[in-house]
């Protein structure tokens, strides 16, 4: 797929990783940026992949809820202490870790189902044709670190 456009959106978003055999095993946050890349063969009525601020529309509301969240193992013991105090800003991952890989494939299946939501949609002031794919999610961990999914 020869065009892409990418967005990306910032977080702030703590996790715990339960089988880390350092710090990280503790609560902790980090401040992330979360790459989103679109592909398609060939452009649309508007000469674009499809507008950037169709991926935020899409999108936003979802990675708005991981701001200001923590990601936790739903086998964490605590898992049940967080979720009752803190609610839906708990964002539980099956019995894995919620690394940054997780959590980019997370989101890369999130963003697959809302594009084609959208592309479904009739009469949408951005629309999405329905030959635009996401490529990758990148999810930075640090300023040296970073975790990508794609198929
Ligand atoms: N492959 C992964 N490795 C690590 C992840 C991860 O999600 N995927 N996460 C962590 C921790 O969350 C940690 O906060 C980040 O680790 P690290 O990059 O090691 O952070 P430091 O700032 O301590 O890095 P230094 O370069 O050692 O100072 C760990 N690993």
């Amino acid at each position: 797929m020869p065009y892409r456009i990418s967005k990306i959106f910032e977080i702030e978003n703590g996790h715990i990783l339960s089988k880390h055999p350092d710090n990280c095993r503790f609560p902790h946050g980090h401040s992330r940026m979360v790459e989103i890349v679109l592909a398609a063969d060939s452009l649309d009525s508007n000469d674009m992949v499809c507008d950037f601020k169709a991926i935020k529309e899409s999108l936003g509301a979802f990675l708005e809820s991981w701001d200001h969240a923590l990601c936790l193992n739903t086998a964490d013991p605590n898992f049940g202490f967080y979720q009752k105090t803190y609610g839906s800003r708990i964002i539980p991952f099956e019995k894995t870790d919620p690394t940054s890989e997780r959590m980019a494939k997370a989101i890369f299946d999130e963003v697959r189902a809302r594009l084609a939501e959208a592309s479904a949609a009739k009469g949408a002031r951005y629309p999405v044709a329905s030959g635009v794919r996401v490529e990758r999610v990148r999810v930075t961990e640090t300023s040296s670190t970073w975790a990508e999914y794609s198929e």
